[in-house]
């Protein structure tokens, strides 16, 4: 204890710290990189989210009603929105922007979690088509992650496109489609095998389906193994498309870092190209989920190619616990100034001064047995009790004492 520090921090103020100290973190790293913040509504039209396509799942937005009884929504995803902003803003409107967001985004929980609420940390790159804009999103998660201090991480790349495009020939029910994606995506063989028998698939569509799970691995095995599969020219330009962002990655020097899944699938239904996950060891689920989305602006009226992804900053959170790569930078704790009621003015004023200096101060009335150490006000002299007692007249030699004192 120096200076009356009192240990102050419990739970809730180190979790708030290391929260903040980790969205200031992944700020500077976007900002780096040309993106720059913006922020949107919380409270949304929720008519807006129905009248679009390729929308957040209607079960789960939250909603709430206004005086008016108009139907709001709580913002339900940070992609849409940052979409219509970019559209609809003239001043950003029309060349390449990079803009980024940290905000809550509210939805009713399915899985494990109970949560409903959660904070997103984002960049979205509008207006660029090309693999590179593809690669620097993906190299801005990798550098990222790798500045949080994690090793052992990798950043899973799929692509929309792909599945999408098996699909359509197999022609399937909701359901037997629903049951498909769940079982690519836990990769279960087993019964995967008699479920694509059953469904009576012609035989070279039915050996592609069940060769998804396993295109799984380094991007450039896994490029190989696709082209037994391909079926026609769009999906030959999926592989393209895959290999030219891989080689722009390559020249970021951050394919260690990348797995290619083509059985991977994100849970939006607006992405249209590569997507991708970010995946830190020993945690079951994906920090970070992104893609390309190049449909979207259409639905606000303007034809306009974007890729983005969004950190869910609250698992990162705990991966960062789990990892013990907790590193919260251990501000001096404040001073305590404690006075004697008719010292109470001197005491304020002094506190104010430390202030201005950017000292956390706190002052207190002193009581008997409250301070065992701290700067006093007593009746007959000021002092600053540390290891040891040292007296002092003005602001200026109380300044200097606890600037020696290193407090
Ligand atoms: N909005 C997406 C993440 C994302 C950002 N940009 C593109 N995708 C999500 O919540 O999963």
């Amino acid at each position: 204890m120096r200076n009356g520090i009192e240990k102050s921090s419990n739970r809730a103020v180190m979790n708030y710290k290391i929260k903040n100290q980790l969205i200031h973190k992944l700020k500077s790293r976007f900002s780096t990189y040309g993106y720059e913040q913006v922020h949107t509504p919380t409270f949304e039209d929720y008519d807006m989210y129905n009248s679009i396509q390729q929308t957040v799942n209607k079960d789960e937005m939250i909603k709430v009603i206004d005086r008016s009884g108009k139907v709001l929504v709580l913002r339900p995803d940070g992609t849409i929105p940052m979409t219509r902003l970019t559209v609809t803003d003239r001043e950003i409107n029309g060349s390449e922007q990079r803009l980024f967001y940290v905000f809550n985004v509210y939805r009713h929980p399915n899985g494990e979690s109970t949560e409903k609420e959660s904070t997103q940390a984002g960049v979205e790159l509008f207006g660029n088509k090309k693999p590179e804009a593809d690669a620097e999103v993906i190299a801005l998660a990798v550098h990222t992650l790798k500045e949080i201090g994690f090793n052992n991480f990798k950043i899973e790349i799929g692509h929309a496109g792909f599945f999408k495009e098996l699909i359509e020939q197999a022609n399937l029910s909701p359901q037997d489609l629903q049951q498909l994606q769940e079982l690519i995506q836990s990769k279960n063989m087993v019964e995967m095998e008699p479920f694509l028998t059953k469904l009576d698939l012609p035989s070279e569509i039915q050996e592609a389906l069940y060769a998804i799970p396993l295109l799984y691995g380094s991007p450039s095995a896994v490029l190989e193994e696709t082209k037994s599969i391909i079926q026609n020219e769009r999906m030959q330009h999926i592989l393209d498309n895959l290999l030219a962002v891989i080689e722009v990655l390559e020249d970021y020097d951050v394919l260690d870092f990348i797995t290619l899944n083509l059985g991977l699938i994100n849970n939006m239904d607006y992405y249209t190209d590569v997507i991708f996950q970010g995946f830190v060891e020993n945690i079951g689920k994906p920090v970070l989920m992104g893609g390309r989305y190049d449909q979207l602006g259409k639905q606000f009226g303007k034809d306009m190619p974007a890729i983005g992804f969004a950190y869910e900053v609250d698992d990162l959170l705990e991966a960062i616990n789990q990892h013990k790569l907790t590193d919260v930078r251990n501000e001096p704790a404040p001073l305590t100034l404690y006075y004697v009621a008719k010292q109470r003015r001197k005491a304020l004023e002094a506190a104010q001064s430390l202030r201005e200096q950017e000292y956390r101060v706190i002052t207190k009335q002193l009581e008997i047995g409250t301070a065992e150490a701290g700067i006093l006000f007593l009746e007959d002299k000021n002092v600053l009790i540390d290891e040891t007692e040292q007296t002092f007249e003005t602001t200026e030699e109380l300044i200097r004492l606890v600037e020696k004192g290193g407090a």
